[in-house]
């Protein structure tokens, strides 16, 4: 069996797969598409990606792949506790750029503006991916912002801890697969389930109608989200 995460092996989505799955059976992948690639491509039998921070809200580059790809079903999910730590090789004052996952830079928004205000900040695939990357690049004159395992994997020194704008900072990942067997189940009471909705008109009342489909079975909500359909501005779909 194989499970593929987005890696270098210490990123947090690492962390997360290997709540679930031994470490031996984890293959890393550079990008969140990719991973659920090479699941619909069968290289892998799950996918483990993040898909919500308690901070910055929809991982869109999970939401946004999954609705274009279908053919996946969400089958676990695992909530991680996220501690953001600012790294280099040493203490730099000024340095060049700070590195960091999106999702990461967005949780320690706060902090970068009080203490590197001027510093260009460079979204970089993983957390990880920027720890390793500073590490192999000594002469850049870099910091990354990544996990504490990340730090030590590299050897980097942790410059501040846990500088997320947030103390309960929590990560939110699904595990995929292609098995459908699952998908709908039939105790709605002790299950969750996401839905990708597409209006068919925008005509008044709509959403307000599918809304009602789930409040009269009485069904619970626990969020819901709209994206651009990627059509024409203004139109949605609707991820519940
Ligand atoms: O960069 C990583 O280490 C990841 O696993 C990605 C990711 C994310 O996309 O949300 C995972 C958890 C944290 O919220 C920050 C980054």
């Amino acid at each position: 069996m194989k499970i593929g995460y987005l890696g270098p092996k210490n990123s947090f989505t690492f962390q997360a797969a290997n709540k679930l799955f031994e470490e031996n059976k984890l293959v890393p992948f550079a990008s969140i598409p990719l991973t659920i690639e090479q699941l619909e491509n069968k290289f892998i039998d799950f996918a483990v990606v993040p898909i919500e921070n308690s901070l910055e809200g929809s991982v869109r580059a999970t939401i946004d792949y999954l609705f274009e790809q279908s053919g996946v079903t969400v089958k676990e999910e695992i909530i991680l506790p996220i501690q953001q730590q600012l790294i280099g090789i040493n203490s730099i004052k000024q340095p060049q750029k700070i590195l960091s996952h999106p999702q990461a830079l967005a949780q320690t928004k706060q902090y970068l503006k009080t203490y590197y205000p001027e510093v260009p900040l460079e979204a970089v695939n993983s957390t990880t991916f920027a720890a390793q990357y500073i590490a192999e690049h000594p002469e850049e004159n870099l910091l990354a912002i990544a996990s504490e395992k990340a730090a030590e994997e590299y050897n980097l020194n942790i410059i501040a801890s846990n500088i997320q704008d947030n103390a309960t900072n929590q990560t939110r990942f699904w595990v995929l697969s292609l098995d459908k067997s699952s998908q709908i189940t039939m105790n709605l009471q002790e299950k969750k389930i996401s839905l990708f909705v597409t209006l068919p008109a925008n005509v008044p009342g709509a959403l307000h109608q599918v809304l009602s489909a789930f409040a009269w079975r009485k069904i619970d909500l626990s969020k819901i989200e709209s994206r651009p359909l990627k059509t024409n501005l203004g139109e949605y779909v609707f991820y519940y």
